[in-house]
């Protein structure tokens, strides 16, 4: 049992992590059949190129900044009840442009929502902002360049999502320069829908603090010495990875080796619902199916808050809450 265990995510994304109950509140609220993508009060997908046309329906359910204040607000008080202390939220300003309210509306709804969670729960939460890989490069640099303006205080990093089997991490070099030179902690995707070479691609050019999965480095027993020896953070999803058949099973995902091997690895939910699992279902997994003590599921806790983008403050209070 896990229960007892506090808890820390790096990696959920929020349109990902809405319920199909609200997103069928949501589709009555703006009138939209979504008989496509919800069937038996579950989402419908059936791989991963149908999994993120899914993911974007869903996401173009939210339409207004209070609609995002509640998702955030609803997550993050669910993620506290669990004892999660921490969570940073993957976002998207460019959903807020496709929806027509705007990147800072979006953000700012999402925002309130932290806090308001923050305010009943005392739950941590920060905002990164993903930029979408199959949108290609230069879009990429106009949302680097609007995360690096910083304008929204709970942003604190920049990561990489969307089809990884789509162009190389160097196309995404220029938009990584300019959220490092803001001060943006950074992560990418990488390791989860291609290989090795794909983490190895984004160690190479980025050199981000964490890579977001990064689970098939376990390919290559190089990059796997490499990732330990740097201290390179994964964030890894094993519900979503089998959920995605990344891995066919737990029995079959490289986590404990990974730990065995001694890569920094922290727990994660990905899009939750989607992937029928929970931050609190990915702490059982860990205990229960792949049998990590307490102690080493509270040692990949402590790593999530040492990675966590966060100013040294929170991050000394955090760990002491541990
Ligand atoms: N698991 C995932 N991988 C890549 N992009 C995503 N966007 C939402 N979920 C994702
Ligand atoms: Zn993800």
């Amino acid at each position: 049992m896990t229960a007892h265990l506090k808890k820390a995510e790096l990696h959920c994304h929020i349109e990902g992590a809405a319920p199909p109950a609200l997103a069928l509140v949501q589709a009555r609220k703006y009138n939209v059949d979504v008989s496509g993508i919800i069937e038996d009060g579950a989402y419908v997908w059936a791989d991963f190129s149908h999994f993120l046309k899914c993911y974007d329906a869903v996401a173009e359910l939210f339409r207004s900044e209070e609609d995002y204040a509640l998702l955030a607000e609803a997550y993050l008080t669910e993620l506290a009840l669990a004892g999660t202390v921490y969570s940073e939220i993957i976002v998207s300003p460019d959903h807020g442009n496709t929806i027509g309210i705007g990147s800072d509306a979006y953000l700012r709804g999402l925002s309130a929502g932290i806090e308001a969670a923050k305010a009943k729960t005392g739950i941590e939460g920060r905002m990164i902002i993903t930029l979408i890989r199959h949108m290609g490069p230069e879009a990429a640099e106009r949302t680097a360049l609007y995360a690096a303006k910083r304008q929204h205080g709970l942003v604190t990093g920049l990561n990489l999502a969307g089809e990884e089997r789509m162009h190389n991490v160097a196309d995404f070099a220029r938009a990584f320069d300019i959220a490092r030179d803001a001060g943006l902690g950074l992560t990418i995707h990488a390791g989860e829908m291609a290989g090795a070479f794909s983490v190895r691609d984004a160690l190479d050019h980025v050199r981000p603090s964490r890579i977001s999965h990064g689970v098939r480095a376990i390919e290559d027993a190089d990059l796997v010495k490499r990732i330990a020896d740097e201290g390179v953070v994964l964030e890894t999803c094993p519900g979503s990875n089998v959920s995605l058949q990344v891995f066919p099973d737990f029995a079959s995902h490289p986590l404990r080796a990974l730990h065995q091997a001694g890569c920094r690895v922290t727990l994660n939910s990905d899009d939750p619902p989607f992937f029928h699992t929970s931050l609190q279902q990915e702490y059982e997994i860990a205990s229960q199916v792949m049998g990590f003590s307490d102690d080493e599921i509270n040692g990949m806790t402590r790593t999530a808050i040492e990675a966590a983008f966060v100013d040294e403050a929170t991050r000394r209070r955090l760990l002491a809450a541990l």
